[in-house]
């Protein structure tokens, strides 16, 4: 299409944000976006009075004084300051969602661990985002912002009249079956497996349910927030790359209904009841807001000659923790990509690890376990304790064919946290453990016979 104001043979940009035009590319930019023309001040944030009787309110995500490169704030015009969405808080129980520190005398979570997928709902059960969270490991303290917790998600209905908010955590939220919609104060991220999304500490949402039952992964991060992974040597490109996250653009609601805003504030949960949406931000700028982003955009690197690397090659996003390249949660994917290293064990080696490591099978197998971790199944393998490929992994790629071989239909990711992570008492009674997990090593043979040469 020619624009007729333009200088001839110059086209205006245009920008595609995939399927639907709701999403504004980036990851950590400072965006600006308008449900109603105008409702954004320019040049300022707080003038004297606002457009369209919005009131002005910044969300702070980190202290006012953080480095320039870490500050996130944002600015939101909304019909209602938050405040008006708070009456007296009263506290509430949240059976299945725990929060660190949450270290049972009884549960020992010293081992090597995996679940069977936690089973779907039956008829008759009926589970929201708040009452679906199922918490299977914490680790550090929320209370000094550090840390983390691992959750499995069930949900089969969608939150009505009903808002949630998190001040202990930023969530990282990895789908495994079904479609979510989270409603939030800065726009509607739509949500499906092979996406993930973050929703920030502080933002306020209601989670619907676009094709149920939906199963999935929670990281929920107590400390400093997600960040892209530093690339080295690896250079400007490949790994996850900014423009393919994508934040919504400003949506609101202006309804008057009775509605239940449930916050969950330093492990507790507390309700309250205002008498409107509180998705009510007409326009928002800044650079503190939701993000999505699709796995299938990852572009991996690895090993074109032989050895395996480090599974860091393979991190998203890492969430620091003030010690330098000692994270506090990285989220690290594992999904097809060409094996090709000559004379090399391809598998993940056998090894013990200082940090913590909590894996979720998204779809099909996993090169280090081909058989018994499932989609939709979880592992635990925590701080120092030994593991590695199971038999049939070892002896089949101790004697493969070292061809160029394409690992497909895979997609697994882990939750590397530097913490121990906690089992809670759901996770060690009540979800599908495997009983037999360390049998898959104990069948290992011994090859050592003494006599030099290749066994
Ligand atoms: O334990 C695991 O399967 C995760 C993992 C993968 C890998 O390629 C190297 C090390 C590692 O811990
Ligand atoms: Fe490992």
């Amino acid at each position: 299409m020619t624009d007729q104001s333009l200088p001839k043979g110059m086209i205006r940009a245009t920008t595609h944000n995939g399927p639907h035009e709701g999403y504004m590319p980036g990851f950590g930019n400072d965006f600006e976006t308008e449900a109603l023309p105008d409702a954004l001040p320019q040049g300022q944030n707080s003038p004297q009075k606002c457009n369209y009787g919005l009131y002005a309110e910044q969300l702070s995500g980190t202290a006012f004084t953080a480095p320039r490169g870490q500050n996130e704030r944002t600015w939101c015009y909304r019909i209602r300051p938050s405040v008006k969405h708070t009456a007296r808080f009263r506290k509430i129980e949240v059976t299945g969602w725990k929060t660190a520190p949450h270290v049972l005398p009884d549960v020992i979570s010293l081992g090597q661990y995996r679940w069977d997928p936690v089973p779907m709902p039956g008829a008759g059960e009926s589970y929201t985002w708040i009452t679906g969270m199922r918490t299977v490991t914490t680790a550090g303290d929320v209370n000094t912002q550090v840390g983390m917790a691992s959750h499995v998600y069930l949900v089969t209905a969608s939150m009505v009249d009903e808002y949630f908010y998190s001040a202990d955590s930023e969530l990282l939220v990895v789908p495994q079956e079904g479609r979510l919609r989270f409603c939030t104060e800065m726009g509607i991220i739509d949500l499906e497996p092979k996406e993930i999304a973050i929703l920030p500490r502080g933002l306020v949402y209601r989670v619907e349910v676009l094709e149920g039952p939906c199963r999935g992964f929670v990281c929920e991060n107590y400390g400093q927030k997600f960040d892209l992974p530093n690339r080295g040597p690896i250079g400007a490109n490949c790994l996850a790359n900014p423009r393919d996250f994508k934040t919504p653009v400003a949506a609101f609601e202006d309804r008057e209904v009775e509605s239940r805003v449930v916050i969950k504030w330093c492990g507790q949960f507390h309700e309250t009841f205002i008498g409107h949406s509180p998705l009510d931000v007409v326009a928002w700028h800044g650079n503190y807001c939701p993000v999505k982003y699709d796995l299938r955009t990852y572009s991996p690197v690895g090993a074109l000659l032989f050895d395996h690397p480090d599974p860091s090659i393979f991190t998203v996003l890492t969430a620091p923790s003030g010690q330098e390249g000692t994270a506090n949660i990285d989220f690290v994917l594992f999904r097809e990509r060409w094996m090709v290293a000559e004379n090399t064990f391809r598998p993940p080696w056998y090894h013990k690890n200082i940090m913590s490591e909590l894996m979720g099978n998204i779809y099909g197998q996993y090169d280090a376990k081909p058989q018994g971790f499932q989609p939709g199944g979880l592992s635990l393998h925590n701080c120092m304790l030994p593991h590695g490929p199971d038999r049939d992994a070892f002896e089949g790629a101790s004697n493969a064919d070292l061809k160029p071989h394409l690992l497909d239909n895979t997609m697994s990711f882990m939750f590397e946290t530097r913490f121990p992570q906690h089992l809670t008492e759901w996770a060690a009674t009540e979800a599908p453990l495997q009983d037999e997990y360390l049998e898959c090593w104990t069948t290992l043979e011994k090859k050592f016979d003494g006599k030099p040469g290749i066994k």
